[in-house]
């Protein structure tokens, strides 16, 4: 099971982790964890449920017995269920991270989503993509990245996203947004977002994206990890 090898990308929102992730995962043909969606799904499961994000037992006792499925669609797009309803776009809205950051503060939410997270570990190998992915998920991986940016650069990046999937937002609000969940991700006191002391960091505030997939691609094969 170990020795299964895991790749790590933590950082902030918007930073590129799951960009660089999904390609990472297709070139080596290896399964993907998008850890964060299973916090914003807990986030949501709330909402549906009735439960306050505040009400840490409560949330706590939702992540346990979380029924979320990841179906992948004939289009490529990955689709999210909380007991068989369609989640996927709710849980991707500014909303749905924010909902994700206040829940994943709970020690008792962390807890019972680590084993799941842990089961993503599969042959022939997986690239895990989150906060806490190569300090307290996989402190075993052979590789692990930390991408990061401005703020300013991040949220530029978030509203060029979401103006082109045609919702209107305000860019002060979204650097406000980023700022928040960025503070509330760092301060907490269970895993924190924070580099893992072996961490590769890469800032990607001025670097085009297929300058960081060669970057991190070169690291991959310094290591061997990469596929004859
Ligand atoms: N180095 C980069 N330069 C410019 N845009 C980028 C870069 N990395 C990612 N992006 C874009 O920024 C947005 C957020 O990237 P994403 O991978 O979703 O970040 P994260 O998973 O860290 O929140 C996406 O639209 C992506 O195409
Ligand atoms: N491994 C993880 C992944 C996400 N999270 C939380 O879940 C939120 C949403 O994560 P995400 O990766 O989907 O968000 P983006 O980086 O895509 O904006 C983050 O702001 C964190 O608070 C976490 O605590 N630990």
């Amino acid at each position: 099971m170990t020795e299964i090898p895991v790749i790590t990308v933590d950082g902030p929102s918007g930073a590129g982790k799951g960009t660089i992730s999904h390609m990472l995962a297709d070139n080596l043909g290896w399964h993907f964890l998008d850890s964060g969606a299973l916090y914003r799904v807990t986030g949501q499961a709330c909402l549906i449920e009735g439960v306050s994000w505040d009400d840490a037992p409560a949330v706590a006792e939702i992540a346990r017995h979380l029924a979320v499925s990841f179906t992948r669609a004939d289009s490529g797009e990955v689709l999210v269920a909380y007991k068989g309803q369609d989640v996927s776009r709710a849980i991707r809205t500014e909303e749905g991270g924010r909902g994700a950051s206040t829940v994943a503060a709970i020690p008792a939410v962390r807890d019972a989503l680590l084993a799941r997270q842990q089961d993503f570990r599969q042959a022939p190998g997986l690239v895990a993509d989150g906060r806490d992915m190569g300090t307290v998920v996989f402190p075993d991986a052979p590789l692990k990245f930390y991408l990061t940016a401005s703020a300013e650069e991040r949220a530029q990046r978030r509203y060029k996203q979401l103006i082109a999937k045609g919702e209107g937002v305000s860019l002060a609000r979204l650097l406000e947004d980023i700022e928040e969940r960025d503070a509330r991700d760092s301060q907490r006191s269970v895993s924190p977002l924070l580099p893992a002391e072996d961490a590769i960091i890469v800032d990607s505030t001025a670097t085009p994206i297929g300058d960081v997939f060669a970057q991190v691609m070169l690291k991959v094969s310094e290591k061997g990890l990469q596929q004859a």
